[in-house]
């Protein structure tokens, strides 16, 4: 059974603010941002083009989705005491998420245990993982410690980043030669030219690497860059007028952030990058944290990536192998979906918190 029949999401939407305090921890447990966008009708300065009708994006579900990781409304619970606590949604998801899924380092023994005598190939995702959630994607950075962590995982453990942002820049991000990349989703993977692609991978060529290593380069989406230059371009164009609003581009995804942007314009966001879409059929949508994301319809993700990743390593369908997945975000649940002969019982037993990240286990 995979995740697509496992209703409840492991991943957290972003809490509000309070949580922090109410519960007790310390604010740099939580990588998300402190501080909401403010808004006044004076900054709004609304596109010349005129969007389609918002109901598209009211009953496409799109909607919903951008307002699942919004700051949500109080609610009143009683305590055991029978004291009256105010509590909004996220708080109550998060209290419910901490019970659900056991701490990774309170189960340290049991993971040991697991572990034993198998190669641990670590898989990490970037943003929200490695760095904290922060209201500029340009400076989403990684600290020291950090960055010394996963140096020192790499030393032990086969490592690799799997990040919806662009290769280099990722990569730029990290700096780490020793890890392998993936970027774009896992559209975009460079590995050791020493390795081998299997043969069913035609998209694979050989190239170097910013050091001038050589190197294998795998890039399914390859025929889409063309079009994701010129939907990226649209897509800049068409929300220029809308403050706080920030397209990247990924090379073989782009991504339209409205963090920034005042709740009050999210269907207006949402309904420009709908329309924009019906020009370019072969490309879809999917959702991270804030942030709406164009990419190829193609049948490739997170999940594919790291089963690409173990196979051209040479560790795929190994039991002596216990791959390991961090990640935070709903497009991190593409790699949790690897295990597709699991029921939703043993799939729920893979997965522990790491602060207020998922690791988990991919295991044959
Ligand atoms: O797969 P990831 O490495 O987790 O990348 C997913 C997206 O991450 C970035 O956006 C997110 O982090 C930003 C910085 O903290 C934050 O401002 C934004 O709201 C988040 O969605 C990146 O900018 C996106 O393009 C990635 O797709």
């Amino acid at each position: 059974m995979d995740l697509k029949s496992t209703k409840a999401s492991p991943v957290l939407t972003d809490p509000s603010p309070i949580n922090n305090s109410m519960l007790g921890l310390h604010s740099s447990l939580f990588p998300y941002s402190q501080s909401g966008p403010s808004f006044s009708m004076s900054t709004l300065s609304i596109p010349r083009r005129k969007p389609g009708k918002l109901d598209d994006v009211r009953s496409n579900g799109w909607l919903d989705a951008m307002k699942s990781s919004s700051p949500p409304r109080k609610k009143v619970l009683k305590d055991f005491n029978n004291v009256e606590l105010s509590l909004d949604d996220g708080e109550i998801a998060y209290r419910s998420w901490m019970i659900k899924y056991p701490s990774a380092l309170n189960s340290f023994q049991l993971i040991m245990d697991r572990a034993k005598n198998r190669k641990i190939v670590m898989f990490l995702d970037y943003d929200g993982t490695l760095s904290p959630i922060v209201d500029d994607p340009d400076r989403a950075f990684m600290s020291a410690d950090m960055r010394s962590a996963v140096k020192n995982v790499a030393k032990y453990f086969p490592t690799a980043i799997i990040s919806g942002r662009n290769r280099d820049k990722v990569f730029e991000l990290v700096g780490l030669t020793e890890l392998y990349y993936a970027g774009s989703h896992g559209m975009d993977i460079m590995f050791p030219a020493r390795e081998t692609a299997s043969p069913d991978h035609l998209n694979c060529v050989k190239s170097t690497d910013l050091q001038g290593k050589e190197v294998n380069l795998f890039q399914p989406a390859s025929e889409f860059l063309p079009m994701i230059d010129e939907v990226f371009r649209a897509l800049v164009e068409i929300t220029k007028g809308i403050k706080g609003a920030k397209v990247e581009n990924h090379k073989f995804c782009a991504s339209v952030h409205y963090r920034n942007v005042d709740e009050i314009v999210w269907p207006l966001i949402a309904q420009y990058v709908h329309d924009t879409l019906k020009d370019y059929p072969r490309l879809r949508l999917t959702h991270g944290r804030k942030v709406l994301e164009v990419r190829p319809m193609i049948d490739w993700d997170k999940g594919k990536a790291v089963e690409f990743l173990l196979e051209s390593l040479g560790y795929s369908n190994n039991n002596d192998v216990l791959p390991i997945y961090i990640g935070d975000d709903r497009t991190d649940e593409d790699a949790f979906k690897v295990n597709t002969n699991l029921n939703s019982e043993q799939f729920s037993n893979l997965i522990y918190r790491l602060n207020n990240v998922i690791f988990f286990y991919i295991s044959y």
